[in-house]
């Protein structure tokens, strides 16, 4: 299986000398094609700080890591901005969506930018509605539309290049619940119908089980990992809520 994401003794430090804070300490992690990980841990484990230096925003104190066979941490930024835009996709909390764009207009604008021909925008911007079931909502504006229309739209644009690896950062921390399922099953759809590759932080259990894999991360540190394998979302649900009380800090979603 083709190594889509390679972090080798990556490590993070903020701050100046003598008023330093280690936030990640010695991270090794490899993510195949196909995988959809998630990442969880307490508030200040560091979930963003790599989240950040996987998506290129940020660059690690030491360490080496490679994305598609690209090392991310030795380009420069002419050739990241062109690596952000053709091999990463991005889905953040605040959908990030123009708000001057029908939700057609914004999920086609990486393809437009990237010249593609207009018969092929159309043909996979149809292909990627129906995946996240928003062929109803293409010709509104993003003020017409809900919370977890609009994240099901900023989805769908951060997939439409068919990016190597799609970074999520809390997709679900603003949706209601019947929302946030809507936007699980249909990253789940992506996942398992598209082998796309996926990494997504979340706080949230229920969310978790919906990958294959889930890293618990602690202050700054690998702490265990979890593989659903043959288990059923539940049975994987109740798995992630035991690390996560031994981590510390209720939670109790509901399953
Ligand atoms: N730019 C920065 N300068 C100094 N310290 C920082 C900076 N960014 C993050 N930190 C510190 O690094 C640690 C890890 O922060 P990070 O945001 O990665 O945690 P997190 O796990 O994402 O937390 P949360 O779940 O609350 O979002 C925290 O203690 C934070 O205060």
């Amino acid at each position: 299986m083709k190594t889509i994401l390679q972090a080798n003794n990556v490590n993070k430090t903020f701050g100046t000398k003598g008023n330093l804070y280690t936030a990640l300490k010695n991270i090794n992690l490899s993510i195949s094609e196909g995988e959809y990980v998630g990442i969880m841990g307490p508030s200040g484990a560091g979930k963003s700080t790599l989240l950040n230096i996987f998506s290129t925003i940020d660059t690690p104190s030491s360490g080496e890591i490679t994305i598609d066979g690209q090392n991310i941490v030795s380009m420069n930024e002419e050739k990241l901005s062109d690596f952000r835009r053709h091999k990463l996709g991005f889905i953040f909390q605040d959908y990030n969506l123009l708000d001057t764009l029908t939700v057609k207009e914004n999920i086609l604008l990486p393809l437009a930018l990237s010249k593609v021909p207009a018969a092929e925008i159309e043909k996979r911007v149809e292909e990627i509605a129906d995946m996240f079931s928003i062929r109803e909502i293409l010709d509104k504006y993003p003020y017409h539309i809900s919370g977890g229309q609009k994240q099901r739209a900023a989805a769908s644009r951060a997939i439409v290049t068919n990016p190597s690896l799609i970074l999520a950062d809390e997709p679900t921390g603003a949706l209601d619940s019947k929302s946030a399922t809507g936007l699980l099953e249909s990253l789940s759809r992506l996942n398992q119908h598209n082998q796309a590759t996926i990494l997504m932080v979340t706080h949230d259990a229920y969310a978790a089980s919906f990958c294959n894999r889930v890293i618990f991360i602690n202050d700054g540190q690998l702490f265990k990992e979890l593989h659903k394998d043959g288990m059923t979302r539940k049975a994987f649900f109740g798995q992630i809520l035991e690390v996560l009380a031994m981590l510390g800090g209720g939670h109790h979603d509901a399953v």
